[in-house]
């Protein structure tokens, strides 16, 4: 059995890691952190997960490196670089879901997280986890980078794309909506009831901190420096996220090429779903999974490609995406533990 401990247990994503946790055939869970829920049991703070654990919420400190074998952290971003190099020291290896390992340039980090970077040397040999693009680097990495859920649907969806050069990277415009889970469970003014129900808002329009991540996998894609246009929307549901993300094409491509190209690029995925020709994605058909749903469309008349990405913000855009990349490190079958399918509705 494989030793794992969760740093933020008692946040969204760290109860979501748990509820696939304690079903996973290849693991025990050890250790479970909190910061003010200390000295609590994971069930009272976490009632869902009642008859599943009995794990007391103890604080992060580094002798939790040292008990297990895989520790995933789903703390604030800038927290979890604080600990990162004595819980390595310890001899675990992370998947860290925070954003503090998925920007290998620190000054990038410094940028877009106001704040310096405490161990840029690890930016160098940090893996991003995104399984498609990078599976064969997170079989053997000390150090996993769980993506942000816009780069997850934003990248799957324009990766097809821009890898054959069909289309022009430096047009790329992603229009994105996301369930207010992905704020997390802290309390802030944007996702009390009152203000999030029933209204859509844009927010952090040419400045959130997810352009230069997905920048970052566009560009290594593209082979140069590549940014884009990125427009996030806070909607009142609970989970979920919507991409649209639309792609000037070099040449004429129909609907029905692009869609070959793309069940072509994704055939051996077993967590995208390209949708037939004329179908779209729907947060609906993913919620509670680990599928990333694609559905492909051509603006013939402006030689535009609108795709569109659906994933849950907290699986494949967080905790699912995490036990995925576990399961590579462990050299497990990459889908243990996430055959569950989408709950609908
Ligand atoms: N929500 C989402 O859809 C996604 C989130 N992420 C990222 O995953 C990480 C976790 O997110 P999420 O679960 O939503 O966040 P939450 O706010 O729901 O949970 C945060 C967790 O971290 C603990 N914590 C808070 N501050 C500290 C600290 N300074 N030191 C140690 N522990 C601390 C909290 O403990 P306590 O409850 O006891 O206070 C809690 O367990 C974040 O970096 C987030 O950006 C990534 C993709 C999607
Ligand atoms: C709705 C909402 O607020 N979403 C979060 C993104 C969640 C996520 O993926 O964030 P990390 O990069 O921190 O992991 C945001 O816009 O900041």
């Amino acid at each position: 059995m494989n030793r794992v401990s969760i740093a933020g247990a008692t946040g969204y994503t760290g109860i979501e890691l748990l509820r696939l946790l304690v079903r996973h055939p290849s693991v025990r869970i050890v250790s479970l952190t909190a910061e003010s829920h200390v000295g609590r049991n994971i069930a009272e703070v976490a009632p869902s997960l009642a008859g599943y654990l009995d794990h007391t919420l103890v604080p992060l400190d580094a002798s939790i490196g040292q008990d297990c074998d895989i520790l995933f952290l789903a703390l604030p971003h800038t927290a979890s670089m604080a600990h990162v190099p004595e819980l390595l020291q310890g001899g675990c290896r992370i998947v860290d879901l925070s954003a503090d390992y998925r920007l290998h340039d620190s000054q990038v980090y410094g940028e877009w997280y106001k704040t310096e970077h405490q161990n840029p040397e690890l930016l160098k040999e940090s893996v991003y986890g995104l399984p498609e693009l990078h599976r064969s680097s997170i079989g053997s990495a000390r150090l996993v980078a769980n993506p942000g859920c816009y780069p997850t649907g934003v990248i799957l969806a324009a990766a097809p794309l821009i890898q054959t050069g069909w289309g022009d990277a430096d047009s790329i415009v992603a229009d994105c909506k996301s369930g207010v889970s992905g704020a997390g469970r802290k309390l802030s003014q944007t996702t009390q009831f009152c203000e999030a129900n029933e209204g859509v808002s844009a927010y952090g329009l040419a400045e959130h901190r997810h352009a230069p991540e997905i920048e970052q996998e566009i560009s290594r894609l593209a082979a140069r420096d590549i940014t884009i246009t990125f427009s996030p929307h806070l909607m009142p549901m609970t989970r979920g996220l919507l991409s649209t993300v639309y792609v000037n094409l070099k040449q004429e491509i129909d609907r029905d090429r692009l869609h070959e190209h793309y069940e072509a690029f994704y055939e051996k995925e077993p967590f995208v779903r390209v949708l037939p020709p004329g179908r779209f994605a729907n947060t609906h058909f993913v919620a509670g999974s680990n599928f990333c749903d694609i559905g492909v469309q051509v603006d013939t008349r402006n030689r535009r490609a609108i795709i569109t990405s659906a994933i849950d913000n907290l699986m494949k855009g967080a905790s699912s995406q995490a036990v995925q990349n576990m399961n590579l490190m462990l050299g497990l079958e990459e889908t243990v533990g996430l055959d569950t399918p989408p709950v609908f509705p």
